[in-house]
This record gives C-alpha cells, structure tokens and sequence, in this order.
C-alpha cells in the first residue's frame, strides 16, 4: 500500500548546522497493517512522518502510496490520502466551530471534492458516527468544539481523521498530552477503529506498553534509521524489557538513563 525506497534526509545542508535526520529507510506497509513505531529522541520519527505527508520533500529517494510516486506531491494534495493526528488535542478541530461545521468538512474530505449541504439527513448521520464515541457527543451537534475536553476532541479528531477514509492514518503520540483516563479511552477507540475499519495505521509512542500492545508490527528507529522491524508473530512474545535490552544491544552500551527510549 505504501512504498519507502532509500528515503534520505538532509536538514540545511552544505551549512555548519548540516544534520542528516533520516539515512536510507526503506519501508513497506501493507493495507491493513497498525505499525508501532519507537525510538528516542531526535531518532527520526516525525521526520519520516514528514515525508509520507509531504510536509518536506527527501533528500533522496522515492515514496509511492498505491502504486503512485508521491514523492514530489505537495502535502495539501496529500492531504486527501493521508490523516494525520498529532500530540495537541486542539490541532484536529477548529475550536471556533461548531461540532457539525467540523464534521461537515471532514465530510466533504471523504467525498473527495464534491459540495456537501448540511441537512438533517447528513445531521442523523453525524449522529449516528458520533455515538461511536460514547461520549454523548452526539447531542451537542450546535456547540463550539472549543468547549469539549482534550479527550473528547482528540477522539473527534479521530473520528473526522476515519471518515475521511485515509490511506494510512499517522498518529504522532496522540495521547501523549491526555490524562490516563482519556488516553486509555482515546487508545481503546484506535484500536476498534482500526479493527472495523480496516485501517492503515502508523503510530509513533514513547510507551513502551502500547507499542507491544498495539499493533502488528513494530518499527524501532535510532539514528536517523530503522534498526528493528518486528513482525506480528514476534511482538506477540516480546516483552518491555526486551525492547529496551535490543535497544541497548543497538547502541552497543548501557544507557545511563532508559528514558531517553522510554519517555515515559
Ligand atoms: N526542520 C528541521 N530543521 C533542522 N533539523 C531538523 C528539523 N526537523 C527535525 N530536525 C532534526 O532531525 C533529527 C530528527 O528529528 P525528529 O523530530 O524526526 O526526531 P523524533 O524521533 O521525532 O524525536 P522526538 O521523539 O523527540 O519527537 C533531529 O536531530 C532534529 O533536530
């Protein structure tokens, strides 16, 4: 579904602040699959993200979504293909509209193009999506979004993110800024999501229990590259310490502090 050939990274270079941020990552994801994605910090996570996106073109290589060579595609025409969910809960929605406003254009987002005019029928339908959250969302269809909790926005954001029938969905720790109550929430409504839907998903964690938890696949990066791929049968056995001692085995050295994996 997805194709990552030899993808490299260079920020600012030729310059004195030349830092390389991804080396040759290649990468085949297919429909369907939910990968975990872990490393510590700087190791290159949000800057893969950022070119399955399109937010930067690489340095070098290619990127295909079903078979097509996006790597030159901008992000706003990728937009369409690719839902992205980042750490702030307020970044998915516009606070200043309506509940029914911001499901109108993720709407219009999943019709490709076409005019969308809110009627009660489309209103019913809002509804009924909505009360897959279980928050009681769905009667507070006229309120700003900017007077829901983070919990409740992210899970709208996840929400709009699936009716908008990406190709794959980033999520880039999107419980990290959640209390424990919502992230739980917010991770058990990714995880039926995921399922129902059938979706394509990549999630970055800095928590070790998710990202054994979670998922078919789990992707370690370090260094600007993929130091571990481990596959569903695999990571159905592995445990937190084990992650942390390949890290360690990676790096070739005790690591003063596993926060620096963990960042918990
Ligand atoms: N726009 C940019 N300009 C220059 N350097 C950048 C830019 N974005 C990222 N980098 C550098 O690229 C490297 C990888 O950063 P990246 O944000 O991808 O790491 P990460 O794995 O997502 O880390 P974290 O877990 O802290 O979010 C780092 O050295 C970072 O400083």
């Amino acid at each position: 579904m997805m194709k990552i050939e030899n993808i490299g990274v260079v920020f600012n270079p030729g310059t004195p602040d030349e830092n390389r941020a991804l080396r040759d990552v290649s990468l085949d994801v297919n429909r369907g699959d939910f990968v975990t994605v872990i490393g510590s910090n700087g190791a290159g996570k949000t800057t893969l993200y950022n070119i399955i996106a399109g937010t930067y073109a690489p340095t070098e290589g290619k990127i295909s979504i079903r078979d097509i060579d996006v790597t030159k595609s901008p992000e706003f025409r990728r937009a369409r293909y690719i839902g992205r969910i980042f750490q702030n809960p307020l970044l998915g929605t516009a606070g200043k509209m309506s509940l029914e406003d911001n499901m109108v254009i993720c709407h219009k987002k999943g019709y490709k193009g076409l005019s969308i005019s809110l009627n009660n029928k489309l209103r019913e339908y809002f509804r009924e999506r909505l009360r897959e959250l279980d928050m009681g969302l769905e009667n507070r269809l006229k309120d700003n979004v900017e007077q829901f909790s983070g919990g409740q926005r992210q899970a709208l954001t996840l929400l709009m993110a699936v009716l908008s029938e990406p190709d794959i969905l980033l999520l880039d720790e999107h419980t990290a800024a959640l209390d424990p109550r919502n992230a739980e929430i917010v991770m058990n409504l990714t995880r039926s999501f995921a399922e129902r839907y059938n979706l394509t998903v990549m999630m970055i964690t800095h928590n070790m229990g998710h990202a054994i938890e979670y998922g078919n696949r789990l992707l370690m990066m370090d260094s600007g590259e993929i130091v571990l791929d481990i596959g569903a049968q695999e990571k159905s056995r592995l445990t937190i310490d084990q992650i942390v001692q390949r890290f360690r085995d990676i790096k070739k050295k005790e690591l003063a502090n596993d926060q620096l994996l963990l960042h918990v």
